[in-house]
């Protein structure tokens, strides 16, 4: 679900175009497969909807329906330098408030590290399997060791994004991170996980305490919790089924705010997404070597 102001531009588009939102540059691209719009700040993919939207929804009508695609953006996004909330922001080099491989000397870096505030620059957009596939690089060096880019691809099937990670420095860096996919659903709290039972999970709300994951999740409440686990799961609500697959990480990080107001997210919106990310975080960090990368990756599908 994504802002009326960019589905206008969206629905203006054909082919590939720049675009400017919200005070930033998105990249727009509207072919026989779908939609795909990509915030060059952050590398930030904001929607994707595959196939053709066959019509359009009601301006009176608030609530999501299937052809608004799969992930959900604020529809009042923080000014610069703030970021968007919505899409599938990157969390590099460190996820929430590790600060893992954080360079400053007090540790003071942002919460979910560099990326997502820094802009990117669009490398090539080539055909790939009846689709696209996006390379994006930072366009400032953010790190003096590490360096990251981002590849996405799209066609009428799947979303496919990979954080990569090369280790160009000298000295092994432990790093975490995150692609923090906001999952577009009808209603939050009607929403359910599969593939989660049985698995161990630090929960953030309880002071990271540990317990073990009894039977699916029902969304019913606020969460901030870190699975152990690099199994698929299925996210389900009364729109659709979807299945989020990964590469790279053996933590899963379901989260949502509540009842608890955001303050780039106006109340009755906050009912619609379901954070499910892919990340490595304390359960999991990353030993990066001098010469070696790390590849995170994560794949939306239908199920
Ligand atoms: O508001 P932010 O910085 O995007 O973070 C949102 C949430 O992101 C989640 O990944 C964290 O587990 C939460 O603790 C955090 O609150």
């Amino acid at each position: 679900m994504i802002p009326t102001s960019l589905r206008e531009l969206l629905d203006e588009t054909t082919g590939q175009r720049e675009v400017e939102w919200a005070g930033r540059r998105i990249w727009l691209i509207k072919e026989a497969w779908g939609e795909l719009a990509v915030s060059l700040q952050g590398a930030q993919v904001l929607h994707y909807q595959p196939g053709s939207r066959h019509e359009t929804p009601s301006p009176s009508d608030s609530s999501p329906s299937a052809q608004d695609g799969w992930l959900w953006v604020t529809p009042t996004p923080q000014s610069l330098p703030g970021t968007i909330r919505g899409g599938i922001p990157l969390c590099w080099p460190w996820f929430a408030d590790e600060r893992t491989a954080d360079e400053t000397p007090d540790h003071s870096g942002p919460m979910h590290g560099l990326a997502r505030q820094a802009q990117w620059r669009l490398e090539a957009s080539d055909d790939h399997e009846e689709g696209r596939e996006l390379h994006l690089s930072p366009v400032e060096r953010l790190h003096t060791q590490l360096t990251p880019r981002a590849v996405i691809q799209a066609n009428a099937q799947r979303l496919h994004v990979e954080l990569i990670t090369e280790h160009t420095g000298e000295t092994p860096v432990r790093m975490s991170g995150a692609l923090h996919s906001y999952l577009a659903v009808s209603n939050t709290f009607e929403s359910r996980i599969e593939g989660l039972a049985g698995a161990r999970y630090l929960d953030k709300h309880q002071d990271f305490s540990e317990f073990i994951q009894q039977g699916e999740l029902g969304i019913r409440d606020a969460l901030d919790r870190i699975y152990e686990s690099n199994r698929d799961v299925i996210l389900e609500d009364s729109q659709r089924r979807l299945r989020i697959a990964k590469q790279g990480s053996d933590s899963t990080v379901i989260w949502h705010p509540g009842e608890s107001q955001l303050r780039d997210v106006p109340a009755e919106a906050s009912r619609h997404f379901l954070c499910v990310e892919s990340a490595c975080t304390r359960l999991d960090p990353v030993w990066l070597v001098p010469g070696a990368q790390h590849l995170l990756g994560t794949t939306l599908t239908e199920a």
